[in-house]
This record gives C-alpha cells, structure tokens and sequence, in this order.
C-alpha cells in the first residue's frame, strides 16, 4: 500500500475511532479487503460499570473473554483523570494491594490499553491519565512505550505527555528506558524510606532498592516541564511518624518534587493497620516545613472497590465467564 495509507489507517483509528475496517471510505475497497484479511480493529464496549457515591465510575473489560480488567473515571472540578490498568493482576505481591494479592494472569496488549480509554463514554472529556490501575507499568514496559507513544505522537492522540503519570514501584532498568525514551510524569511508589522495611511490604525492594531508584531520578531534571512525585501509603504506627517524615526528607532531599500521602485502603483479610488523620496531617506538615510540597490525596470511589491498590477481578471470573 502506498505510505499515505498510514496516515490515513492512524487517523481513522486513533482521530475518528472507528470500530471496523469498512468504515475507513478514504482506503480502496481492495486495501480494506487486505487488511481485513490479516487485522482487526481491537475496540471492545466495556461489560459492566459502577458508579461510586463521589462520582468515581469503575469500568470492568474482558480481555480474550477469560481474563478480566478494570479502570476508574475519576470526575473533578476542572479536570477527569483515568485510572488505567497496565497488566491482568500484578507480579510483584505488594503485601498491602488487593491486585497483588490477585496474582499475575497475563499481560496487556497496546491495544488493551488504548481501549480503556477510547471505549468509555468519557472518553472525550479526559484531560489526565495516570498508569494507576492494576499492574506495575514498568514489568510491561514495551507495550507501556507503544501506548505512550501512540497517545503522545500527532498521529495518535497529540496528548501532552505532562497530562500522563505512570506510577511504579521502580524497576530499575526499565525506569531509566521511560526516562531517557518519554516525557510523561512519574510516580514512586516509596511508602517507607526504610530499606528492610520496604522490602517487607514492596518484596522487589530486595532487587531495586529505594535508594538506587532515588539514585537514577536524581540524574534527570524534574526542575521545569518534567514532574516527579512519591507515593507514600500511611501505615498506623508503622510508617506515620517524624522519624519516617525527617528519614523520607533526607531521602528527597534536593529533588524538586511533591509527596503525595495516601490513605489506606485495607484488604477483606487486612494484615496493615490503617492511619489516624492527625497522623497524617503531623507528617504533611513535617515535610511542608522542609520546603517539600506534601498533600493528603483524597481517596475516590472507596465504596465500590475502585480506589488505589483496592483493583482485582478474581471475583468477576464467577460472574461473567461464558
Ligand atoms: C495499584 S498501584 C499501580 C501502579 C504501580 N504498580 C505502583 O505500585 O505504583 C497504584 C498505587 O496504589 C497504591 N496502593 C496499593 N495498594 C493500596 C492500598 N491498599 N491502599 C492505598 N494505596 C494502595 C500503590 O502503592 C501505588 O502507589
Ligand atoms: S502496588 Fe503496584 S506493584 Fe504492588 S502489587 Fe499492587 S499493582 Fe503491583
């Protein structure tokens, strides 16, 4: 096919959105037949969705009608962020994440991943994503590239990349790849500056240390256009005091950067204790008086099972397999 054929295929998958190969009137009818011979356009409806009491909506898909994902709508004032998953399950066993409790089914394809977005009926009034959903971004770090590129690219979606976050507990090679390939945002998932106690709730610790992740970040700018931001789960009387706050502060110490803290969303069998606000509230504070700019993230759809680390699909393989 001629190489305007291209352009023409990206605008009609990614510009128009189109759901089958019929519909792109601009390719001759013998180049549709070819492609319908070896693609098919991979956009699928979502199979069921809920909606949280703050407005939150969880979207479930099927991923090849035996595995299952989810993604959550987070609607605000001037903005509509959307949660994406990146893998089936996760990996990396986080002792504190309903997903990792999950297991790993299997990876996504770009085209899983494009779906979420596209398939919602949000999907036009989406200013922000953020790779928060299940999986760890990094562990499907080819497919992760692919999919930025095509929502970041003029062919693709023109998305800035400032409007993406991947969030990552930090595997380390493939860290430095999104670094030195992309422009999109980051988010560490850190939750103790303590080695030995990391390592114990983020078992990937042993091989990526929080201070060698720290160690590659600090060889990039995050001063202008570029962000970064650690993620820190409060544990009651675990992670929620000074000597975590003034640790975490020297461990940030010169990254121009931002802490988010979250809440605790506990498992059916919890085995963590969850924080008090005023605990929350001294560590924000701590940290603010150093210069660090810290906030309280607000939990949204908590009620339906939609808010961070609260993602799994194991019970939908009982409701929803054919
Ligand atoms: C589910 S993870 C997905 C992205 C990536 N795998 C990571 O860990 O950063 C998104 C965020 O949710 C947090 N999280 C996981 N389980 C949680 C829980 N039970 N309560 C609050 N946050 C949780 C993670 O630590 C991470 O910061
Ligand atoms: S917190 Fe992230 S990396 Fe850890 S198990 Fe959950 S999804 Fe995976």
């Amino acid at each position: 096919m001629p190489t305007f054929t291209a352009k023409q295929i990206a605008n009609w998958l990614y510009k128009r959105r189109v759901s089958s190969i019929e519909e792109m009137t601009n390719i001759s009818l013998l180049h549709r037949k070819q492609l319908n011979e070896h693609y098919y356009i991979g956009k699928k409806e979502y199979l069921y969705k809920q909606k949280s009491m703050d407005g939150a909506i969880k979207y479930l898909f099927s991923i090849n009608n035996r595995h299952f994902i989810e993604s959550v709508y987070i609607p605000e004032k001037a903005r509509a962020t959307l949660c994406v998953s990146s893998q089936i399950g996760c990996k990396m066993h986080c002792l504190f994440c309903t997903t990792g409790r999950q297991g790993f089914e299997g990876q996504l394809t770009t085209g899983d991943i494009i779906n979420q977005i596209i398939s919602i009926p949000e999907s036009a009034s989406l200013t922000n994503l953020v790779f928060m959903g299940m999986g760890e971004p990094l562990d499907n770090i080819e497919v992760l590239l692919k999919s930025l590129e095509i929502l970041t690219a003029n062919y693709g979606f023109a998305w800035s990349p400032k409007r993406i976050t991947i969030s990552t507990v930090g595997i380390i090679p493939e860290l430095k790849r999104l670094l030195e390939e992309t422009k999109v945002r980051l988010a560490i998932s850190v939750h103790s500056p303590f080695h030995a106690e990391r390592m114990s709730w983020i078992p990937i610790e042993k091989k990526y240390p929080i201070k060698k992740i720290i160690g590659l970040i600090q060889q990039y700018n995050f001063r202008f256009q570029r962000r970064v931001s650690f993620e820190y789960i409060t544990f009651g009387r675990l992670n929620d005091d000074i000597k975590h706050a003034s640790a975490l502060f020297r461990l940030l110490k010169g990254i121009p950067c931002r802490v988010n803290l979250i809440k605790y969303h506990p498992q059916q069998d919890t085995v963590l204790p969850a924080s008090d606000l005023k605990n929350m509230i001294a560590f924000r504070n701590y940290l603010n008086s150093k210069k660090i700019i810290c906030t309280i993230r607000s939990s949204r759809g908590e009620d339906i099972s939609a808010a961070c680390g609260m993602l799994s699909t194991k019970k939908n393989k009982r409701n929803f397999l054919f």
